[in-house]
């Protein structure tokens, strides 16, 4: 059975101040109710403005998502009442959206390229925020420091045939957006995402107001099977909105569709339509991450999954060229593999390791000043010392304070002899021809050298050594 899905993403753009008055966006540590003016509170008489850099947002994710611009477009009134909207309708755009008819590129089940169509774009403001007491207060609160935040509604054709390809279709459009610089991904609830869901040949969910990729893609696997089930005991799935329950990663039902409300749309008559469609051709994007992974490949002769990996985010592709020089394959596997796997045990972001000390720790690698295994010792303490917020010492420091410089062949020699003089067994083994049986002693003189040996180096001293023993 097919299974079909659609999803309606609510973008927060990065701008400074909201979309039609100049109340400060950045709110985030301030009291409720001290970024509104007689605007964003909807008082009697207020006119909105719109603001032109959200404007100009939209449009770089309409070029990016290769969509086309209308001449004109037209924000709207969507009427409703609830206490999150001070003036009864919020202000959106309806029959004539910013940009439409656009495409993203994500790899499907089968790991082939697909096409994902993007229906169309329109900004819109967003709501205050209720705060519901609790310990069975009799009223809630309402906090209209987010009222007016820029919204970017993107909405898709219903192309995905996954709770997977859903989610990667949010990644891949997460990390277009963070290339436009159009959004702050970290900021809390920056994404919000409405996921519609059927099964071929039965009525559609939609599952409302979900906040994490996990949870895009933990609700759709959940109503696959709920609505499998449905059908199987010979009952029909009802078009219905519901809730996502993050805790329990279940679906309620919330509304059916008779229910919905009318909101009967209307032109705002307090703004002119905007004709940007000019604009767009005078807006220049900064290099995309297909174009950008492509570009690594060619240019530093990396593999496709460390460009893959290494474009994922921006500040992460920065990096790796600000320490791609030396050693430009050399540097792909230490930042895409060894770097970021340290950073993710630490929950650590990339923006805290400086450049200059990876590219120092690079260097000791390529001289072979010390060996693999010593440089990930350097990097676990120099990134413990930055966890910690202590001062992050070089990795030159650090390898001359704990002695992880590549130990020489006299530093050694003793300890080879001593590991062979332990270990008759293995000894005896190797002799009778057990690749193994070397590996092993190579493992146990590394062990007491905590790394610094060259393991092939070793490998070619330890099998001489008991060469010569025989002799
Ligand atoms: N049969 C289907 N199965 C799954 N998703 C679908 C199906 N048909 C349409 N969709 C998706 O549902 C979404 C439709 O959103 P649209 O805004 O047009 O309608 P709506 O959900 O009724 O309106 P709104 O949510 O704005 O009140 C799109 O993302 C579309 O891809
Ligand atoms: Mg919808
Ligand atoms: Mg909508």
């Amino acid at each position: 059975m097919k299974t079909i899905i659609g999803l309606e993403i609510h973008v927060q753009l990065a701008t400074a101040t909201k979309l039609f008055c100049g109340c400060s966006t950045d709110y985030r540590d301030d009291e409720p109710n001290t970024h509104c003016c007689p605007i964003c509170l909807g008082l009697p008489g207020a006119l909105p403005r719109v603001n032109r850099r959200a404007v100009e947002y939209g449009l770089r994710v309409a070029k990016a998502l290769n969509m086309q611009v209308p001449e004109e477009s037209e924000f709207a009134r969507k009427n409703y009442f609830y206490p999150d909207l001070p003036k009864a309708y919020q202000i959106t755009q309806y029959d004539k959206p910013l940009a439409v008819a656009g495409t993203v590129e994500i790899e499907d089940d089968e790991g082939h390229e697909k096409l994902v169509r993007i229906t169309r774009v329109h900004l819109e403001e967003d709501p205050g925020r209720l705060v519901h007491v609790t310990g069975g207060s009799k009223y809630s609160l309402v906090d209209y420091n987010r009222s007016g935040i820029p919204l970017l509604e993107i909405v898709t054709e219903p192309d995905m045939r996954s709770p997977q390809e859903a989610r990667r279709f949010l990644n891949k459009l997460r990390t277009v957006l963070e290339y436009l610089g159009v959004f702050d991904g970290d900021r809390e609830g920056s994404l919000r995402v409405d996921a519609n869901i059927s099964l071929e040949g039965s009525e559609r969910v939609e599952v409302k107001n979900i906040s994490s990729y996990k949870g895009v893609e933990k609700a759709l696997t959940f109503e696959v099977t709920r609505q499998k089930n449905l059908l199987r005991r010979g009952q029909k799935v009802t078009r219905e909105t519901r809730h996502f329950m993050e805790g329990r990663g279940i679906t309620t039902s919330a509304r059916s569709k008779e229910e919905e409300h009318d909101y009967r749309y209307f032109p705002e008559p307090d703004l002119r339509p905007l004709r940007v469609a000019d604009w767009v051709a005078a807006i220049d994007l900064p290099e995309l991450p297909v174009a950008r992974k492509n570009r690594f490949m060619a240019e530093y002769g990396i593999s496709l999954n460390h460009a893959r990996t290494l474009t994922g985010d921006p500040k992460l592709a920065d990096f790796y060229e600000e320490v791609a020089e030396i050693d430009p394959v050399l540097a792909a596997t230490w930042v895409a593999d060894t770097l970021l796997g340290e950073l993710n045990y630490r929950d650590m972001d990339i923006a805290a390791v400086p450049p200059g000390h990876i590219r120092e720790l690079l260097g000791l690698l390529k001289t072979e000043t010390i060996t693999d295994a010593a440089g990930v010792q350097v990097l676990r303490e120099m990134l413990d010392a930055c966890a910690r917020g202590s001062p992050c010492e070089s990795p030159v420091a650090i390898m001359k304070r704990e002695g992880l410089g590549k130990a020489t062949g006299s530093e050694y020699a003793p300890i080879v002899q001593g590991v062979i003089a332990a270990n008759p067994q293995a000894v005896e083994d190797y002799r009778a021809g057990k690749k193994g049986a070397l590996n092993y002693l190579v493992g146990q003189v590394m062990k007491e050298t905590r790394g610094r040996a060259d393991p092939r180096e070793l490998g070619r001293i330890v099998s001489e050594c008991i060469d010569t023993d025989r002799v």
